[in-house]
């Protein structure tokens, strides 16, 4: 995953790029993904990986997608024996920060309450808390309105995870209310900031 340097000096001297890993949900905000994806390539400086859980596979077209794309069927496929790596242990080692878009309200309950049943979660479960996880829940706006809802974003926060806020739009389903998932834009400006405060660090 990390660049191969020709040797130790060079390593120090290659900025290498900021990797963020996008995580997508089974939300029909996934329908995003492609132009999510096509607006973080046009930041200088990042390298962008997608892990997609089954139910997300749904709404985009792996074509649309040009980068790596991970599902669950890779991390099977790369573990055969206890010296095979571990797809969901390199892909936390390799992102920088992990921006789950859309966090459909299945994977919101599972992530609240520690459930890692696939690639995405397993992820999510490893991930290094010194790193920014950016979150921007998406369903319908029955969901979103459920007493479990602002209890599971809650304890995603208390986690230290960074939440997008949904907005409020005629969802597809014909109901009125909040529940969409934060324009592209807006989620392509918040990993803007955060990439810049990370960037600020390391120069200080
Ligand atoms: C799909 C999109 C982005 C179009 O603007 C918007 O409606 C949205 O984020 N919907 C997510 C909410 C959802 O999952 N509804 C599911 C049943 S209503």
């Amino acid at each position: 995953m990390e660049p191969k340097a020709t040797c130790p000096a060079a390593a120090c001297l290659v900025e290498r790029k900021f990797h963020v890993l996008v995580g997508v949900t089974g939300s029909v905000a996934a329908l995003k993904l492609p132009l999510l994806v096509s607006k973080l390539l046009d930041i200088p400086g990042l390298e962008v990986a997608v892990v997609t859980t089954e139910r997300a596979k749904h709404f985009y077209n792996p074509q649309d997608i040009p980068v790596s794309l991970y599902s669950d069927a890779d991390e099977w496929e790369m573990w055969k024996c206890r010296t095979d790596p571990v797809l969901h242990i390199d892909l936390r080692r390799w992102a920088d920060l992990l921006l789950v878009a859309p966090l459909d309200a299945n994977t919101l309950g599972k992530v609240a309450s520690g459930i890692c049943d696939n690639l995405l979660t397993c992820v999510i479960r490893a991930w290094d808390c010194s790193k920014p996880l950016l979150f921007c829940p998406a369903m319908n706006t029955a969901m979103w309105e459920h007493p479990v809802t602002a209890q599971q974003v809650n304890q995603l926060k208390a986690f230290g995870y960074v939440e997008i806020p949904c907005v409020t739009k005629k969802l597809v389903c014909g109901d009125k209310g909040l529940g969409a998932m934060a324009e592209v834009g807006t989620i392509v400006d918040k990993v803007k900031e955060v990439l810049f405060q990370h960037i600020g660090f390391q120069q200080s």
